[in-house]
């Protein structure tokens, strides 16, 4: 079951349905197209609200609808919710996420800036504000006459996690609810007290779709999260352009100058790599809105430099001539000022690749030198373990070597794995994000070290290189994420992934 984004999200209170029993309620409802269910049930005891807890999740995930417990990270625990929502009184949103791991769904109700912040910085995937009007229960707020919609559009920009409005919310007034920054709605007598729920549901959902797609504001998924299964990362994507929302700040800005520059003017990248992986760099290459060319020729690759934006060097099938146009290629890169990206594919499996890549890396200034562990630790002089052009073993000191390394050569040196380092020689990133599919392509280091290059190529202001590869390397992991959602077979997942880069790009 997964579900990438909700309009429409049902909290559940017995007493304030009209007789009806929360389970009438939540079938009527999810046949009228409600996305997500709150547990909430304030008056009930643990155990009735546990019981009643058993037959909702039932319902919901027969359904494919979303469904968290309010107030009790036991409770969500215990039924193996799809996740919990706390208030400021409950238990800490950190604690919770630990209790929780990081797949299920996390909702913190959050009033100010500070609580915002640290809702965020606790992992949180949504915020809920409310009460945004006064409500005709005080169960349902302390805060009776509601924030309003001047207090939810600024909250609103204080985050940019998905933002869950509640309090007061009806057909008559969600409109204007959507249009201050409200991603979902969530209600409570809006429909439990409605003549025909499932009638309501229907009206209200359409409402918000309409209003949403004509509104101007930014409206967001919220995580998608895997709940068959558990080992898949999270991710979280704007529906209208598809920027990655988890990008962190710096890196999203980043993110946008590079895309607006790709999209404006293609960077034609030349590359000198290997026979096995070439044809997917090409096509991950023009996904990113650049544009790839693989010629090998000594005076052709030379020749096509004066028109390129950046030169990727990949030693994976290096023979005695292709050294010779990459050593020739290179020298004309730094006379032009083209950024080079060297990815030292194998170094340390054969002498004659060690070799090779020790001329490279002292003959040329190298804008990124992009590796596995065993090859960053092989150029950092320290033992590793490499078969063929595979890293393993285990490396514990991979962060020193690299910033040794970084440092030592003045380029940005990155690292991948399953968690990626990019390192400057000073400041470190680490990316622990992306998805184990990514080990199960042959390539995709290789297409890492293009997309670098890309990035490369892109001259932007007030960006560093550290920076354009951070961002690259995370938006990377995201969109694999992204893929993985969707598909758990190498071959497609490839696909997808291309389709996802393609897309984010647009
Ligand atoms: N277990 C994993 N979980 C998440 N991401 C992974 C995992 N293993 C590898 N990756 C990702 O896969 C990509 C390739 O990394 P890897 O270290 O396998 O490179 P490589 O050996 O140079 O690849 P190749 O030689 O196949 O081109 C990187 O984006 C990395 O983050
Ligand atoms: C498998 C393989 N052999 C040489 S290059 C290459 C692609 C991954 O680096
Ligand atoms: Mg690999």
């Amino acid at each position: 079951m997964k579900k990438s984004n909700w309009d429409l999200y049902l909290v559940t209170e017995a007493e304030l349905s009209r007789g009806r029993d929360s389970i009438e309620v939540v079938k009527a409802a999810i046949a009228g197209g409600i996305d997500a269910v709150q547990l909430r049930e304030k008056n009930m005891s643990l155990r009735e609200r546990f019981k009643l807890g058993q037959q909702l999740k039932k319902i919901c995930q027969k359904a494919g609808v979303i469904f968290i417990v309010n107030d009790r990270i036991d409770l969500a625990l215990a039924l193996e919710a799809d996740g919990v929502h706390l208030g400021q009184s409950d238990l800490p949103a950190l604690t919770a996420r630990q209790l929780l791991g990081s797949d299920q769904i996390l909702g913190i109700s959050a009033h100010t800036r500070e609580e915002i912040a640290a809702a965020e910085s606790a992992g949180a995937d949504y915020i809920g504000i409310g009460a945004i009007f006064p409500t005709k229960s005080k169960k349902l707020t302390e805060n009776n006459n509601g924030i309003g919609l001047k207090k939810l559009a600024e909250l609103k920009k204080m985050t940019q996690l998905p933002v869950v409005a509640i309090g007061g919310i009806n057909e008559s007034n969600v409109g204007s609810v959507i249009k201050a920054g409200a991603d979902t709605i969530a209600v409570i007598s809006a429909l439990t007290r409605a003549d025909d729920i499932k009638q309501a549901s229907q009206k209200l959902k359409n409402t918000i779709l309409s209003t949403s797609s004509d509104s101007s504001s930014a409206k967001f998924n919220l995580k998608e999260k895997n709940f068959k299964n558990e080992t898949k990362a999270e991710l979280a994507i704007n529906m209208q352009h598809n920027t990655l929302l988890e990008l962190p700040t710096n890196l999203a800005d980043c993110w946008q100058i590079l895309k607006n520059s790709l999209s404006k003017n293609s960077p034609l990248i030349q590359h000198l790599t290997n026979n096995v992986t070439i044809n997917d760099c090409a096509n991950v290459t023009l996904n990113w809105g650049a544009l790839p060319v693989m010629t090998s020729g000594e005076r052709d690759s030379v020749e096509m430099l004066e028109s390129a934006s950046a030169l990727v060097l990949n030693i994976g099938s290096i023979d005695k001539r292709s050294f010779k146009v990459m050593l020739k290629s290179g020298k004309k890169a730094n006379q032009l000022g083209i950024p080079i990206v060297l990815d030292p594919v194998g170094v340390g499996a054969t002498e004659y690749r060690t070799c090779a890549i020790q001329k490279l890396i002292t003959e040329l200034d190298l804008a990124i030198i992009k590796g596995n562990q065993a090859e960053i630790s092989i150029l950092a002089g320290q033992q590793a373990e490499l078969k063929g052009v595979e890293s393993i073993g285990e490396y514990q000191h991979i962060e020193e070597a690299a910033k040794k390394l970084a440092a030592q050569l003045r380029t940005i040196i990155v690292v991948s794995a399953a968690e990626d380092i990019i390192t400057d020689g000073i400041q470190v990133q680490r990316v622990k994000r992306g998805d184990q599919l990514l080990g199960q392509v042959v390539g995709t280091g290789c297409m890492l070290t293009s997309s670098l290059a890309v990035m490369m190529g892109v001259k932007v202001k007030n960006n560093s290189n550290f920076i354009k590869a951070a961002t690259l390397v995370y938006l990377y992991s995201l969109l694999a994420e992204k893929a993985a959602v969707k598909i758990d077979t190498p071959a497609k997942f490839k696909q997808e992934f291309f389709d996802q880069i393609f897309l984010c790009s647009q």
